[in-house]
């Protein structure tokens, strides 16, 4: 049986969030590897790049929780519009645009040949206040269309990834978590964590087996990030 690392702490992380359908799907990525629990919380709106604006929302988070916090966002980037003077780099954050104005934004892109754009996910986990935090990302390329499939959840009825007919809307949830850019940068979550905590010297490791984890979080321990491998 593999062994089972994890990086022991004294308080379950939080993920702060205030979107029911993104912590529907971490909790369906990650399953057990990552016990937490959910909070939402009132963070100002950052400005920035994205890491960065990731980063401060964790910081700010960690203080208000006084523990570990785990915060992520996900944007949704057009390639045509990338160049634009007065678009602040990769993003036309579409929270603008969102939900219900789908014609508005194939509109706007109608002027533009290219259609193509990708999905990012921004994820970052402070250990602590004043604990510097880590960063992942993961991203899915794909391309604007009309809308088509079910309405519930963000842009998801107008993008559709490369390489498949559905857009993430139409895909039954299990097949969008496999490829999506939150499934992506939580496998970076998942398979780097160790080796970066451990750079920064913030690795309290602990090797245990699978079996044993139920009675380690039993005993009111949590880990995070089990199952990667750790390079000496
Ligand atoms: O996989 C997704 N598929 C489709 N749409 C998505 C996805 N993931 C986020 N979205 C939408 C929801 C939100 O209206 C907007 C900005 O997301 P974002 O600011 O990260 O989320 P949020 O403010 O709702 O929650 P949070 O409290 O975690 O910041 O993009
Ligand atoms: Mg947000």
């Amino acid at each position: 049986m593999a062994a089972t690392r994890g990086l022991v702490l004294t308080h379950p992380v939080t993920f702060v969030t205030g979107n029911a359908k993104k912590l529907e799907e971490v909790r369906a990525i990650m399953g057990q590897s990552l016990p937490f629990q959910s909070l939402k919380l009132d963070l100002p709106e950052l400005q920035g790049e994205p890491e960065e604006i990731s980063k401060e929302k964790a910081r700010l988070a960690a203080i208000q929780v006084n523990g570990p916090v785990l915060v992520e966002d996900t944007c949704l980037c057009f390639n045509s519009l990338k160049g634009l003077p007065g678009i602040c780099a990769v993003l036309v954050l579409v929270n603008l645009m969102l939900q219900h104005h789908f014609a508005g934004l194939n509109n706007l892109l109608m002027a533009y040949e290219d259609k193509s754009a990708y999905a990012l996910c921004v994820f970052s986990l402070a250990l602590g206040p004043n604990v510097e935090p880590v960063t992942f990302l993961g991203k899915t390329p794909g391309k604007i269309v009309p809308a088509r499939g079910p309405n519930d959840f963000g842009w998801d009825p107008i993008f559709q990834p490369d390489g498949y007919d559905q857009t993430y809307a139409e895909m039954p949830k299990e097949e969008k978590n496999k490829i999506s850019h939150r499934f992506r940068a939580l496998s970076m979550f998942r398979s780097c964590i160790g080796l970066v905590l451990s750079k920064r010297g913030l690795w309290n490791h602990q090797v245990r087996s699978t079996e044993s984890l139920d009675t380690f979080r039993a005993s009111g321990e949590y880990t995070v990030a089990v199952e990667f491998d750790r390079q000496e």
